[in-house]
């Protein structure tokens, strides 16, 4: 609370030192098992598979979502092999212990939500299950399962040690995010910072943007490294946007509200995890600059750590748990993001998942890290959603960009609402209007009239203009 109320407070009279984000932070789940159904099944499963261990058991029921039958189909390809499964599987992906959904031949499901619309006959699954966390290392699971993809060894070694070193530099001087939980002014337990490419840009970002009711004081200008690997971020995240739209979206079309354009990170968030018990807790993040649909590349640097994603539902069961009682619920799916490593959040990723980096019980010491890790989410700040443009509440402060995920009626829909609201010390107007954006995710105020204009007189036809010659 101390550091909340002596921050230097902001040009405008709003309370200090906005929460970027706005997630309610909760520790992540243990990942206890009690459910006294699966000893049975495992026992079941041990019967018929004498000499297989028991997590290779429960790994391939936990894959077959808890079907013994489909679990002991899978296990029959796998144990008529010389080497033991588990080996087996370790030897694909690296040390340590391993998950692969492929190598249990589970047909992949869409993760997005969009394509239970599809024609495709292939039935969902539902992978996660109550209580429990799945792992998943390799790519193809990852993509397969969630709304994620990601790529290992992204950058040149040295590149991806330079601006880890360049980082760690700068780390020091990050600070903590405050955010509201039930009325209580808490502090997000990592350290964190926000760049923008150029000072002039940082500049606007001080004065004009608006993050949870209040101005931000500290904007960074780019280190050259962020700049550097910027591009190469963009280009790979374009190219696996395009590949998922083909591979796994109906039809191979672009979602409703996700743009047509190329994905151009202009800004990006620098997260510092000091120490395994440093994390954030299960959020989505704010849409209000980035809009509908938007794409983050999110590229992990130093010690390794846990990415958790779940679905969004609307639980019968956990209807008023918190975040971490609905993750225990729902399940959930960790994705392990070692050194050097991008993660793509597609266009299904905020509107329809929550995500974290949970605690860890231990972590593997990096060689140039030691105990950090450092991750930078590069982003693209629209334009058309610069504060100048966007509603207005009773306040006379730029609304937050929301997205409905749980009540059925309204899943989907956005929504315009008092920053204020959600902002520690403060009263907040209700403010509340639908958001309404085209197809490819523009709102009704875009392109300014001055801007339809000049494009009207570029594509006036060149016999009309009277100016051929
Ligand atoms: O550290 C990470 O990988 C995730 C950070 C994150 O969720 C965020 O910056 O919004
Ligand atoms: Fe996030």
């Amino acid at each position: 609370m101390d550091s909340f109320v002596s921050r230097k407070r902001q040009r405008i009279s709003l309370p200090p030192k906005a929460d970027f984000r706005a997630r309610p932070t909760t520790p992540a789940p243990d990942d206890n098992v009690d459910d006294e159904s699966t000893d049975y099944k495992l026992a079941l499963l041990a019967s018929l598979y004498p000499q297989t261990s028991s997590p290779t058991l429960l790994e391939a029921l936990l894959a077959s979502n808890g079907s013994v039958e489909d679990a002991s189909q899978s296990l029959k390809s796998v144990v008529n092999d010389d080497a033991s499964p588990r080996k087996k599987l370790a030897a694909a992906y690296g040390k340590g212990y391993q998950t692969s959904l492929s190598s249990f031949n589970i047909r992949p499901s869409s993760s997005c939500s969009d394509a239970t619309d599809s024609k495709s006959p292939t039935k969902k699954r539902q992978l996660t299950k109550r209580g429990r966390t799945l792992h998943l290392y390799s790519p193809e699971d990852i993509e397969a399962h969630t709304p994620c993809s990601i790529i290992h060894n992204f950058l040149p070694e040295e590149e991806a040690d330079a601006l880890l070193r360049e980082l760690l530099a700068e780390a020091p001087t990050y600070q903590k995010d405050t955010f509201k939980l039930f009325d209580k002014v808490c502090e997000s337990p990592h350290t964190m910072c926000f760049y923008v490419d150029s000072w002039g840009e940082a500049q606007r970002q001080k004065t004009e943007y608006i993050y949870n009711g209040s101005t931000v004081e500290d904007v960074r200008k780019s280190t050259p490294e962020m700049r550097k690997v910027s591009g190469k971020v963009k280009e790979a995240v374009n190219t696996e946007v395009q590949r998922r739209i083909k591979e796994y979206y109906p039809d191979g079309k672009k979602l409703k509200y996700q743009s047509p354009h190329d994905w151009e990170p202009n800004a990006a968030f620098v997260n510092c995890y000091d120490g395994p018990s440093e994390n954030v807790g299960y959020h989505s993040d704010q849409l209000t600059y980035i809009g509908p649909r938007a794409i983050i590349g999110s590229l992990s640097l130093g010690v390794a750590r846990e990415f958790r994603v779940r679905r969004v539902k609307s639980p019968k069961r956990a209807k008023k748990a918190d975040d971490a009682a609905r993750a225990d619920a729902e399940g959930q799916i960790a994705i392990h993001l070692p050194h050097n490593s991008l993660l793509v959040m597609h266009a299904e990723m905020q509107e329809e998942w929550k995500h974290s980096i949970a605690p860890a019980q231990a972590i593997d010491p990096h060689p140039v890290a030691r105990s950090k890790r450092i991750n930078v989410t590069y982003r693209c700040y629209k334009e058309s959603l610069h504060p100048r443009y966007t509603p207005k509440c009773k306040c006379g402060i730029p609304t937050v960009l929301r997205c409905v995920q749980r009540k059925k009626e309204n899943r989907g829909r956005y929504m315009w609402m008092c920053h204020v609201n959600y902002t520690p010390g403060m009263e907040g107007c209700s403010f509340f209007q639908w958001a309404e954006f085209n197809d490819d995710g523009e709102p009704p105020w875009w392109p300014p009239k001055e801007q339809q204009d000049l494009s009207d007189k570029s594509n006036t036809p060149v016999a009309n203009t009277g100016s051929a010659t």
